[in-house]
């Protein structure tokens, strides 16, 4: 058989439990003459529609058993799909054991994955284990060579063309051979991940992942890369989720950004706004309303948010919007937003807006990945928060009541902030970013000087950090960084703890007269 030869279908098998466009390509397969094989239900909802359909049960002459978990698994099935038409032998003995060829075979499987997310009890959710299906699929695929595998309602138009054109080709019919093994794949990562789930086990000795292509991407990080975005199916609210309003597709950057700066904003009940610059908040801020959290936000580093991704953690309104729009902005991220913050937006053609109807929770658990030559790294997500209850206070003084909101804020800041991070805050806003250095006391000085430029667009001179508290996501190993800190003008310190020389930061912190309290929790983030 040549590369270029199109097969047509004299018998097709069609066993599926979506019955989304089953009737169409029963009608096309029909209308071309092939004979119609089919189980139970699928049988029904062809039959109704008026189509001629032989029951896999009659086909076969052994009935559907077991509740249905022996329904296609017997050798005149298999041996009709898997059977080679270009060997001699296989023909003969296809002959002598009466199996009829099957030159198609369309499958979707039960919806295990659905069954499990909609939180079914464990017996429902085995017995959505397809185990008829997978078989099908992977017996066909291997077969493509003379046998065409449907797994997805989406591939059924394009089969159809190709049919009433004199049918199919091995390029087309290979490229359905690999979607199928992808399915059966992914199908089985859900199933070990539910097992593994189950028993408790957050890293097996297997790990798969398994995600769905949403989009080919114009290019990754850099222009000279190639990059996808794919989707794993879970269903936290955040940028695999959200419903894009308007704007050009996002950008690699763009959908890291984005799910950092929503991951961020998420962290707080009162409504806040966080701008994120290449993966780090460059300003948070929570005020009584979103419109000034925005103020205060922007305030902390005008110059860094420009082309920025900004997430809120409410409905965006008109008056945030038109406050949003006055800057270059590349995405906005919001639960939801009114008519009039949209009618604002829409002005503005280029800038994303994208809805994602609720917040993640960020105490919820789950797993983690990121690659690195040969392998991957797992971890939990962090999901750490420290509350007010678990702080230990080891200096003279205590944190003022209004010092302790602030230091929280600050900490919960930090999380989101690349390490080594140290986050000046002041009234439930940031003033001061530094992010990303290798010495912790780089980074406290960077965010001095950030604020020190932020204080000259307010034409203030002092920094604003002046009375402020500060976060560091580790512990300090030396006292420099608390005294850059102190130097810096802020009155309160949250941080981890655990250095070998606490004792020294603490005596530090003593001297300048300055609070500070200890987590006991570390926010590293890479
Ligand atoms: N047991 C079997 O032999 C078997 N063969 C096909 N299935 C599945 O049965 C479903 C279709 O069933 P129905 O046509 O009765 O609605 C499909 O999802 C198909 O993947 C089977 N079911 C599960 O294992």
């Amino acid at each position: 058989m040549s590369q270029t030869t199109l097969l047509p279908v004299k018998r097709a098998l069609l066993s599926v439990s979506d019955k989304t466009g089953l009737i169409e390509l029963g009608r096309a397969l029909a209308a071309q003459g092939a004979e119609i094989l089919s189980t139970g239900g699928s049988a029904k909802a062809l039959r109704e529609a008026g189509i001629a359909v032989v029951e896999v049960s009659d086909h076969t002459g052994f009935p559907e058993i077991l509740d249905g978990r022996v329904k296609t698994l017997v050798p005149q099935i298999h041996g009709g799909i898997l059977g080679r038409r270009d060997l001699p032998a296989h023909v003969a003995q296809m002959k002598e054991h009466q199996i009829a060829p099957i030159d198609l075979v369309a499958v979707n499987l039960y919806p295990f994955e659905a069954t499990v997310a909609s939180g079914a009890a464990a017996d429902d959710c085995i017995e959505n284990i397809d185990i008829g299906g997978p078989a099908l699929i992977r017996a066909a695929a291997k077969n493509h060579g003379h046998v065409v595998v449907l797994t997805s309602t989406d591939q059924y138009g394009a089969i159809i063309e190709a049919l009433q054109s004199g049918g199919t080709s091995l390029e087309a019919r290979r490229a359905l051979a690999g979607a199928a093994y992808a399915r059966t794949a992914a199908y089985d990562s859900a199933i070990a991940a539910w097992f593994a789930k189950e028993r408790h086990e957050t890293f097996p000795e297997r790990f798969t992942l398994a995600g769905l292509r949403r989009e080919v991407l114009r290019y990754g990080e850099n222009p000279h890369q190639q990059a996808a975005f794919y989707t794993d199916g879970t269903t936290r609210p955040g940028v695999a989720t959200a419903r894009q309003v308007q704007g050009k597709s996002l950008s690699y950057n763009n959908l890291n950004d984005t799910d950092a700066a929503f991951e961020a904003v998420a962290e707080f009940t009162d409504p806040a706004v966080v701008i994120v610059k290449h993966a780090n908040p460059c300003g948070v801020a929570t005020a009584t309303n979103l419109s000034s959290a925005w103020d205060h936000a922007l305030r902390c580093d005008p110059v860094s948010a420009f082309g920025g991704i900004v997430a809120l953690n409410g409905t965006l309104d008109e008056e945030t919007a038109v406050k949003i729009a006055t800057i270059f902005t590349e995405v906005i991220v919001a639960p939801d937003a009114t008519e009039g913050a949209q009618a604002v937006l829409a002005r503005k053609k280029n800038l994303r807006l994208l809805l994602t109807g609720a917040l993640p929770d960020p105490t919820a658990g789950g797993v983690i990945v990121r690659s690195l030559a040969g392998g991957f790294l797992a971890q939990t997500r962090d999901n750490g928060r420290v509350e007010e209850s678990a702080l230990k206070v080891v200096t003279k003084r205590a944190p003022s009541a209004e010092e302790m909101r602030d230091l929280i804020f600050a900490f919960r800041v930090a999380k989101h902030v690349k390490s080594n991070a140290i986050v000046y805050a002041k009234g439930g806003a940031t003033v001061g970013v530094g992010a990303g250095q290798m010495s912790r006391v780089d980074s406290a000085r960077i965010a001095v000087s950030k604020s020190l430029e932020a204080a000259k667009a307010l034409g203030q001179s002092e920094p604003l950090t002046r009375g402020s508290v500060a976060a560091s996501d580790a512990f300090f190993p030396f006292a420099d960084g608390l005294e850059t800190i102190v130097a810096a003008g802020a009155t309160a310190v949250i941080q981890p703890g655990g250095s070998i020389r606490d004792d020294e930061v603490i005596a530090a912190a003593d001297k300048a007269g300055i609070a500070m309290v200890l987590t006991g929790m570390r926010h590293f983030r890479h």
